[in-house]
């Protein structure tokens, strides 16, 4: 069985969904002010862990350094809190007289005039310790970092002057943003910044995941986010989270959970899926060994190319055990019509992924695999295909389960019906998922994938190491690879999608851990994917 830990971690949830689980917790009696000192406390202390060293230089540091555990020596830092009119503000103002009595130089700065009651208690005994308060943004004196307690989830509404420019000066100041729950001034479900928002290096996130954080507008307001687990019971989130649609982090161990290891001791080639890639032209012959390179380190029992007839020595030199079938050619070089070897037809394949480097040209055999009843994954031109063909109601007819996996330029083009998938990622590709009755996959900096019932995966960590042409066709190889060793066990193929889209990121951030952001090329990329696992 999961430990509760492991599957709070998974849990995404929206402001309203919070707002719901923790109305239950009060209602059951823990009351208000015992939760928001036992949150705020946790808060103070992972302050106190961070090092001197890293408070007075951590605007300069890079945002993927780790909190440094273990050092709270760190009294005498100066520290600035920006406190709200809400309960972000009451946690702020908890935080900011834990500090106060560890040694801490804090200060205060609150513009507003109206404070709820519990934030306005703590406010009035800050006040008497001697903590000094200020109102307005000129007042504020030097700090070595600053506490975001304006807003949290309870913000409604865009964000005026005079906070509005307050928080954009905040912004301009050279030390690091520590913000609570989430950066004052984004919209806690779609990310979007309500007229301005504060830029964190850092956020903890209380209780439970909110939605932002996965959303690609939110992510360089975020900075590092950690999620400060205090404690919710799991019969209050899934009596609030029974009859909605689930949004869940995928973690390394449920993506791991639905890999095809171990292998069973007796197997042979085709048990372990046969796939076939339909891959390339002239024009793109290095997008086809790109695939098939993701291909093979999925491990895939038979792995077959089809190339258009020009690339077959190319691809037979760089993928000596895969079966390279070589098509007829086009005058541009794409693949004419798919020309399999003989007593071969598609039934023969237990997934097909087709796309990458095709050109536009190669409509027929898009046509051709979409009539056929194979699982199919679509990518690259095979989607610009499809959304030429119009890409719902051409769905709709398919027997077997389709993967289409476009990024935001490629989902415009398929669903120009569903809202701006720019605005709420996670909406739109829900809806397109509904609409077209596929499963899609949405690249970004956090990839999200939706089944048509509604559930939404989400890749909770990438790097923009893999922002270069190239990669997205690795991805298109290793879950085809995936995808046709699944075949013959009964995992989801939602569940499928998701664990390759999360290895693909891993072995992202680990060749990035190795070679810096610069150093992954889609084909480094290919050699770092076996480390994900063997590490
Ligand atoms: N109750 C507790 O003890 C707990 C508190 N938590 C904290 O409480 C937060 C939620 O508290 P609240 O519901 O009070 O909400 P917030 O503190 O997020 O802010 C809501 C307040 O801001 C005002 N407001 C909203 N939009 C505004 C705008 N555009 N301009 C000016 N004012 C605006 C509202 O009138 C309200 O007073 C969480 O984010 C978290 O930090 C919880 O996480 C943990 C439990
Ligand atoms: N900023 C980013 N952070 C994390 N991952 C990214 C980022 N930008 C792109 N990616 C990932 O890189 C891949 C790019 O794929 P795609 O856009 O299809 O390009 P190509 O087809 O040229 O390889 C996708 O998996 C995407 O999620
Ligand atoms: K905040």
């Amino acid at each position: 069985m999961q430990n509760r830990q492991e599957k709070i971690s998974q849990v995404v949830v929206t402001a309203v969904q919070m707002r719901d689980i923790e109305d239950r917790i009060f209602a059951a009696g823990m009351p208000v002010v015992a939760l928001m000192e036992k949150v705020a406390g946790l808060i103070a202390r992972r302050i106190q862990e961070i090092p001197p060293t890293l408070l007075q230089k951590a605007y300069s540091v890079p945002s993927n350094t780790p909190f440094l555990r273990g050092s709270p020596q760190a009294g005498g830092s100066r520290v600035g809190i920006l406190v709200g009119p809400g309960h972000n503000g009451g946690d702020a103002l908890v935080v900011a007289r834990e500090l106060h009595f560890r040694g801490y130089e804090v200060w205060i700065y609150s513009p507003f005039s109206k404070l709820k009651e519990l934030t306005s208690q703590h406010l009035q005994y800050a006040q008497s310790l001697g903590i000094p308060i200020y109102q307005t943004i000129e007042q504020l004196p030097d700090s070595d970092l600053l506490i975001d307690g304006l807003f949290g989830f309870g913000l409604e509404r865009n964000l005026t002057d005079p906070i509005a420019s307050a928080i954009n000066q905040l912004n301009q100041l050279p030390v690091p943003i520590y913000s609570i729950d989430l950066p004052s001034g984004l919209h806690t479900d779609t990310g979007e910044v309500l007229g301005t928002a504060i830029r964190a290096t850092h956020t903890f996130c209380l209780g439970l995941w909110k939605l932002a954080f996965f959303q690609d507008q939110a992510l360089e307001y975020v900075g590092k986010a950690e999620l400060i687990d205090f404690d919710i019971p799991l019969a209050d989130v899934k009596a609030v989270l029974k009859d909605a649609p689930r949004i869940k982090r995928i973690t390394p161990a449920t993506a791991l959970a639905n890999l095809p290891l171990p292998r069973p001791p007796v197997t042979h080639k085709y048990k372990e899926g046969h796939l076939l890639l339909i891959c390339g032209s002239r024009r793109y012959a290095g997008g086809a060994i790109l695939t098939g390179l993701g291909a093979r380190a999925s491990g895939v029992g038979m792995l077959s190319i089809a190339v258009p007839e020009s690339l077959k020595s190319l691809l037979v030199s760089h993928l000596p055990e895969a079966l390279i079938v070589g098509c007829p050619e086009t005058e541009t070089g794409a693949i004419a019509h798919l020309q399999l070897p003989e007593k071969t037809d598609l039934s023969s394949f237990d997934a097909i992924a087709c796309g990458p480097g095709l050109t536009r040209d190669a409509t027929p055999i898009v046509q051709e695999v979409i009539n056929s009843d194979r699982p199919l994954i679509l990518d690259a031109d095979g989607l610009n295909i499809l959304a030429q063909m119009g890409a719902i109601a051409t769905l709709k007819k398919r027997l077997a389960v389709t993967v289409l996996t476009p990024h935001t330029g490629e989902f415009q083009r398929l669903f120009p019906d569903v809202p701006d998938a720019k605005h709420d990622r996670v909406q739109a590709v829900r809806e397109a998922a509904a609409q077209s009755e596929a499963i899609i996959l949405l690249k970004g900096a956090r990839t999200a994938i939706a089944n048509p019932q509604g559930a939404v995966w989400i890749v909770p960590e990438s790097t923009p190491a893999l922002a270069r042409g190239g990669s997205g066709d690795v991805l298109t190889g290793l879950l085809g690879g995936l995808l046709a060793q699944a075949a013959t066990k009964e995992i989801p193929i939602e569940d499928i999608v998701a664990t390759a889209a999360w290895w693909h990121s891993q072995a992202g951030i680990i060749a990035a851990q190795e070679r810096t952001e610069l150093g992954v090329d889609a084909f480094t990329l290919t050699q770092y994917l076996i480390k994900v696992l063997s590490n």
